[in-house]
């Protein structure tokens, strides 16, 4: 593909260690070293890591042992054990705690990624291979919102980086513009109900700038975590956003990644929101090359979105198990969700509307990551239309291990062995694509 400049991406792409992005080469080999000055910084960054209170994933894996391995470590972008830490270190209440500043991180401080990556992604070990891509076919999910009106919208989004460039605290101001650019061209081929138009942020009217971050569409350089990770270089350099006529398609350009590539609308229609989001995918996949690596899939600045990098969630109103925070956080981390804030990640919930969506993104399909997601919800939405505030209020709803119990009966399993129950399972499944789907594919 040719940039704006005329030169080809592949003319840009940088001859780095290209065997260690394939994980299994020794980062030691041809190994730069950091500066005094860095490693002094370092060792102070580590000591008040050590004397913070906090529950970051960085602050549980990063051992002296660790450090002491890492911290004179470079990788061909300049990046060091500090680029990695410094965010963690600079926001105690961090979960996650760490950033790569480009793609060789993921192999150069390995010992420390490593284990992040298996606690946040629920188990997948440093000798597992994420899987290869498999989108399946959207047509067989449904529409959440069938037994009744609970899901206000739907959003799939993934993270994607260009194999050219750094990742966002090591970009370069050339490096900004250039990957707009590049971006800019390959959003240009998008037809249908994908065309739309980019805009760059400083175009932007303040009062532009409110109404799509009022509507979900946009970001802002308001994060403290990726202010601390060197994120808002430049800012609004580079930056800027996609959207199809109807909203319903949008890019984010170099906000936390380089891309951010969303479908969304409202109502809880998965098939048509997964759809778009596909048909997109493909087409900006033919145009630009995304940094990926065998083991770990697409990788991105941040640990928690590699492999299919796919968030999806649903805004969904549940002013029932919405009063007991506890047991909604329970629930979905039973169904492998996360529960967010009414405006996303560190955000307040208004109205019992929460963000709910899958957690892992690695060591499973695409399909699979949206079926999750799916099922989990179909769950929570049953398990809030059978439980009213007052039952709640009073202790009298089922426990969370009994609502298991439940979806495992109900999904075609009898409850003592696991094993399925026949005559339930063709009750409930009869007409049901999405779980015939899913139960061809588990038996494999
Ligand atoms: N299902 C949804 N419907 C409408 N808006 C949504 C939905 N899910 C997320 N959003 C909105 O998208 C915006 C971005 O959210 P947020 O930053 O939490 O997640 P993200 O873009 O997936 O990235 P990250 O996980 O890196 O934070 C917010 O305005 C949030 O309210
Ligand atoms: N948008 C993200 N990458 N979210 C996950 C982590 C956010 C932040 N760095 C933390 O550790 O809490």
């Amino acid at each position: 593909m040719k940039t704006l400049k005329g030169e080809t991406v592949e003319d840009r792409r940088p001859i780095t260690k290209e065997s260690a992005v394939s994980y299994y080469g020794s980062p030691e080999e041809g190994m730069k070293n950091t500066d005094d000055q860095t490693v002094e910084e370092l060792s102070k960054a580590f000591e008040k890591l050590q004397k913070t209170e906090g529950d970051s994933l960085l602050k549980k894996y990063l051992t002296r042992d660790i450090y002491d391995t890492l911290k004179h470590r470079v990788t061909e972008s300049g990046a060091t054990l500090l680029d990695v830490i410094k965010s963690g270190v600079e926001n105690p209440d961090s979960s996650i705690g760490v950033y790569a500043p480009d793609s060789e991180s993921y192999v150069m401080f390995k010992e420390i990624f490593d284990p992040i990556i298996k606690d946040y992604h629920q188990g997948f070990q440093p000798t597992d291979e994420h899987p290869k891509v498999d989108f399946g076919d959207p047509d067989v999910f449904g529409d959440l919102n069938a037994p009744a009106d609970y899901v206000l919208s739907t959003r799939i989004r993934c993270a994607r980086s260009l194999e050219a460039y750094p990742f966002n605290s090591k970009m370069t101001e050339e490096n900004y513009e250039e990957l707009e650019q590049d971006v800019e061209a390959a959003l240009d081929f998008l037809d249908g109900d994908l065309a739309g138009y980019y805009t760059t942020l400083s175009e932007l009217k303040p009062n532009e700038k409110k109404k799509l971050t009022e509507e979900h569409l946009l970001f802002n350089n308001e994060d403290r975590f990726l202010e601390a990770a060197g994120a808002f270089h430049y800012w609004p350099k580079g930056r800027g956003i996609y959207l199809n006529s109807d909203n319903t398609f949008i890019v984010w350009v170099n906000e936390e990644d380089h891309m951010r590539i969303i479908s969304m609308e409202k109502g809880g229609n998965v098939k048509s929101v997964y759809k778009r989001f596909v048909n997109a995918l493909s087409s900006l996949e033919e145009h630009l090359h995304f940094s990926t690596s065998q083991r770990l899939g697409h990788l991105n600045f941040c640990p928690t979105n590699i492999g299919t990098g796919i968030r999806a969630s649903v805004h969904i109103r549940l002013p029932n198990l919405g009063k007991d925070r506890e047991k909604l956080e329970e629930l979905a981390a039973g169904f492998n969700l996360q529960v967010r804030g009414t405006s996303g990640e560190h955000s307040e919930v208004e109205d019992y509307v929460f963000d709910i969506s899958n957690k892992r993104r690695v060591g499973l399909t695409e399909f699979e990551t949206i079926q999750e997601m799916y099922d989990g919800i179909e769950e929570i939405i049953r398990y809030e239309s059978e439980n009213s505030s007052e039952d709640i209020d009073n202790g009298n709803n089922d426990t969370v291990s009994q609502i298991y119990e439940k979806t495992k009966y109900d999904a075609g399993y009898d409850n003592k062995e696991g094993n399925k129950n026949e005559d339930n399972q063709n009750n409930k499944h009869d007409n049901d694509e999405r779980d015939n789907y899913k139960h061809e594919n588990n038996e494999k």
